[in-house]
């Protein structure tokens, strides 16, 4: 069975769950909110953009940083965690923008999404943007044209553009390089598109030219199961083969659009997109998997590299907002 995507009219968000109606009380349990103990109308309502990573500290510095962005009252202060009671993930907010960690991996950003998306639901929201801004490894090779002493121009391919690199998707694809996450639902296998959403995604390359000083480009993400074995690595407790094999994959999947890899994207793009949600994914890229494995640069460097798609997204944000030109601060 194949499902895809569908924008929805009104811009609400769109719960294709027919259960949800004749439910009395909607427990987010992960999220330690629910629609009896919470009025999710006042705290959300007006949530206008949502983004998303892995680690809550990250999640906690970026609606820090968007607070000094967007000029709001208290931004030096400490901000609360709107899910303290659950130490599953975190939750802040920064004038319209709400900020969420979803941990490592496919099932922990689903279970988030599922009640992200019901909460947004719940809320009422209306014309939200959802952004997943990560971290990956980069798959980035560069055509060099060279003209070497025999006068004929040459067109090669290096290993490219450093570490630091920042990829918008504009297609999440699974390890065979397809378009599509499977979801397994009662037994079946469930494909769902994982198309995102490219007008918003030619939007924040546009944003990108006005910060100069890290690389910005578009490809395909590849989305794994698992950080090692699963992204052709060498260096995890098990490896069954060689180097020469790892860069063959890596190569083809180069070859097929894939321009960084990480974990999380299919999940992202299919259930943002069933549910009428506009979405993107930008993420910097921490080492460049065509020279190594293992993630070797400082956590200075690396603190960093993270605060790219974060600024990348709060000159977005500032932009829609009409806020002038983009924030230059770095946190
Ligand atoms: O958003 P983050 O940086 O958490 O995402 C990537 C994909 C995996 O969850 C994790 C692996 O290190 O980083
Ligand atoms: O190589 C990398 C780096 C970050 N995240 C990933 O999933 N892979």
């Amino acid at each position: 069975m194949t499902e895809t995507t569908g924008y929805s009219g009104g811009g609400f968000v769109h719960v294709k769950n027919p259960h949800l109606d004749s439910m009395e009380e909607d427990i987010l349990y992960h999220l330690d909110l629910g629609t009896k103990t919470h009025n999710l109308p006042a705290m959300f309502g007006d949530i206008k953009f949502v983004c998303v990573g892995g680690s809550p500290n990250r999640m906690r510095a970026f609606a820090q940083f968007m607070r000094r962005e967007l000029g709001l009252a208290g931004a030096g202060e400490e901000l609360p965690d709107i899910c303290a009671g659950s130490d599953r993930y975190a939750m802040y907010r920064a004038g319209p923008v709400l900020s969420i960690s979803h941990g490592m991996g496919i099932p922990s950003i689903s279970i988030m999404l599922h009640e992200l998306i019901k909460l947004l639901h719940h809320a009422k929201c209306r014309d939200v943007t959802i952004i997943r801004i990560g971290t990956s490894g980069g798959l980035v090779w560069q055509q060099v044209t060279g003209v070497p002493s025999s006068g004929l121009a040459s067109v090669s391919l290096c290993p490219g553009i450093e570490a630091g690199s920042v990829v918008i998707t504009d297609t999440a694809v699974d390890s065979s390089f397809q378009p599509r996450f499977e979801q397994v639902v009662l037994g079946e296998v469930v494909v769902r598109s994982t198309e995102l959403d490219k007008d918003l995604a030619e939007e924040l390359l546009a944003c990108s030219r006005e910060i100069a000083d890290f690389p910005t480009l578009i490809g395909h993400t590849m989305c794994t199961y698992d950080f090692y074995e699963g992204q052709g690595r060498l260096d995890g407790a098990l490896c069954s083969f060689s180097s020469e094999k790892k860069l063959e994959y890596l190569r083809r999947a180069y070859d097929a659009g894939v321009r960084n890899i990480e974990m999380e994207s299919t999940a992202f793009a299919a259930l943002c997109g069933l549910c009428g949600l506009k979405a993107a994914v930008v993420c910097v890229a921490l080492l460049d998997r065509l020279e190594g494995d293992q993630i070797r640069a400082s956590h200075e460097v690396l603190w960093e590299y993270q605060q790219r798609p974060q600024r990348l997204i709060a000159a977005f944000i500032r932009q829609r907002l009409g806020l002038g030109p983009a924030g230059r601060s770095q946190h």
